[in-house]
């Protein structure tokens, strides 16, 4: 079996005074080295996993583990747990602290309380990385939506994660800088990250995800390689999530069994799209 970084063992989780559990029962576990995919319909519970998964909240029954280890709620384990997992929110406005990009980037080492001659060196190299060196004297709110994007997956990556979480990372961005988060994030994985993204956009994951998990009410219903869960085309259309474009045609056409029809299309679609 494969290892597991994070797992989610029959955990709840309720906000104070909601009717409905938002996570009931989740049982997951996050595979090591994958690139693995969140979908699941509006409210269904996935950045409340994503809060959960970085020690913000801590589940009402159920357990987490980290490589196998339950987690610990007191300050200093929280503060290693989120070196290890990295969140990154739907909106940047939510994650930008300092005033100019590079103070942003140091924010997160600073409460790390590392020496100022590394936290400098780590700096420096996420400019580099991602591409913001022009713009590290310039204040954050400055931006246009694409930058703060790079800017706030740097605070991030800064702090080295084995675990990288965004949720709906491609949300309000256009094509062009879809394509180019999509290229920073192949570079991340290939530096031995685990990722975990939250996305409604279903071509996006057919094209990018190795792994995939589909939630409904606070639950797991399905996981596998893409390919395998979206062949279950009927227990995704009962949870209006629908299919990939390509696998709506190939319905269409009466050829979703064709398995060399579909390999054959899958191959063209990922030369493509070989950025992903
Ligand atoms: N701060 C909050 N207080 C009360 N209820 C909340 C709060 N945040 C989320 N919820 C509820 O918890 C449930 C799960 O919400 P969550 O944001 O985790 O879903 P989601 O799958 O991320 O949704 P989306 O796809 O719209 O981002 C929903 O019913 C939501 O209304």
């Amino acid at each position: 079996m494969q290892q597991s970084l994070l797992e989610f063992q029959q955990v709840h989780y309720t906000y104070p005074g909601a009717r409905q559990s938002a996570l009931n029962g989740l049982t997951l576990r996050i595979p090591a080295q994958k690139k693995c995919a969140l979908i699941g319909q509006n409210g269904c519970g996935k950045t409340t996993l994503f809060l959960l998964a970085n020690g913000l909240y801590k589940p009402h029954s159920g357990n987490l583990h980290w490589q196998s280890k339950p987690l610990q709620y007191d300050r200093k384990s929280l503060i290693e747990l989120r070196q290890k997992v990295g969140l990154i929110f739907q909106d940047p406005e939510q994650q930008l602290v300092a005033s100019t990009v590079e103070e942003d980037i140091s924010y997160g080492l600073c409460n790390l309380g590392l020496p100022q001659v590394e936290i400098q060196q780590r700096v420096e190299q996420a400019l580099v990385e991602f591409g913001l060196t022009e713009l590290a004297e310039r204040p954050v709110h400055h931006l246009s939506l694409g930058q703060k994007k790079r800017v706030s997956i740097a605070d991030v990556m800064v702090l080295k994660p084995q675990l990288l979480l965004l949720d709906e990372p491609t949300a309000y961005l256009d094509r062009l800088h879809t394509r180019n988060l999509m290229a920073t994030l192949k570079k991340i994985h290939a530096s031995g990250t685990t990722i975990l993204m939250a996305t409604h956009d279903l071509d996006l994951v057919y094209r990018w995800a190795d792994w995939l998990f589909v939630m409904d009410r606070g639950k797991l219903i399905l996981e596998g390689q893409p390919q395998d869960v979206f062949a279950q085309r009927e227990i995704l259309e009962e949870l209006q999530l629908g299919v990939p474009l390509i696998y709506d045609m190939l319905f269409a056409e009466g050829l979703a069994d064709e398995g060399p029809v579909l390999e054959k299309l899958r191959q063209r679609i990922l030369k493509l799209f070989r950025y992903f």
